[in-house]
């Protein structure tokens, strides 16, 4: 699934300050293919997280259009960009979002249980043997370790075969094995179609990515 961003701006206000309007992202033009692996890089605060949102449909810009294989995002109703973004998108956000009254595998499979569908159990299965988190099949997320959580995010976002999948910052909590694991398994994921963009910190990011952008105080280039 190709994703385009056109002239896409998102402006923020703040109760204080000097300058109490700013722009997070200014007017970007940019393009993310099928089957490319695309590493967002760039200083904290510059606006990484703002344009991932923007673009998995989690915040409407300010300005410009995004489009999934040429359908406007924010054109949609609310109800049918929420179904739109369960089919079609993966996102792996930053923090911990796993529900605390469900089971390691209760979570993986809510994308599932959302819309009432089918679950796919032995994805999941599958997903938690390659993210070396199957002992934990059972068990809560207040039994788990911040990069325990971390793959179970990780999991969840993945378990659909999303065609769009970001991911902000998918191995903060993780150790170098574990990140090199994801990073190969995001990378796996382009190689079979998938559209896949990470926002990262992590260096060793570079040897995965085809395409390296670069955010610097809201200013997106290629690099
Ligand atoms: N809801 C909001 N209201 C006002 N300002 C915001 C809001 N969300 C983000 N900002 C500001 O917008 C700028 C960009 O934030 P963003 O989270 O996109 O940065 P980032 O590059 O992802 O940073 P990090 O690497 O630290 O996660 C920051 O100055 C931040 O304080």
């Amino acid at each position: 699934m190709e994703l385009i961003a056109e002239k896409v701006t998102r402006e923020f206000v703040r109760p204080s300050g000097k300058t109490n309007r700013f722009f997070a992202v200014k007017e970007t033009d940019f393009a993310l293919q099928s089957g490319r692996l695309t590493v967002l890089m760039g200083r904290s605060g510059s606006g990484k997280t703002t344009l991932l949102n923007m673009l998995s449909g989690l915040l409407m810009p300010s300005s410009g259009r995004i489009t999934a294989d040429g359908k406007d995002l924010y054109a949609m109703p609310d109800k049918e960009l929420s179904r739109f973004r369960c089919e079609h998108f993966g996102v792996i956000p930053q923090g911990q979002t796993a529900i605390h009254s469900l089971t390691v595998t209760e979570n993986i499979l809510l994308p599932f249980a959302l819309y009432g569908d089918a679950p796919d159990e032995a994805r999941a299965r599958q997903l938690m043997e390659r993210l070396d988190i199957a002992d934990l099949a059972n068990a809560r997320p207040a039994e788990l370790s911040g990069g325990e959580l971390r793959r179970v995010a990780i999991a969840r976002a993945l378990v659909r075969k999303p065609s769009l999948i970001f991911a902000d910052e998918p191995t903060g909590d993780l150790d170098d094995e574990n990140t090199a694991e994801v990073f190969r398994f995001l990378k796996e994921c382009a190689s079979e179609g998938a559209t896949v963009l990470v926002v990262t910190h992590e260096n060793d990011a570079k040897g995965y990515a085809d395409i390296m952008l670069k955010m610097s105080a809201g200013v997106l280039t290629q690099e």
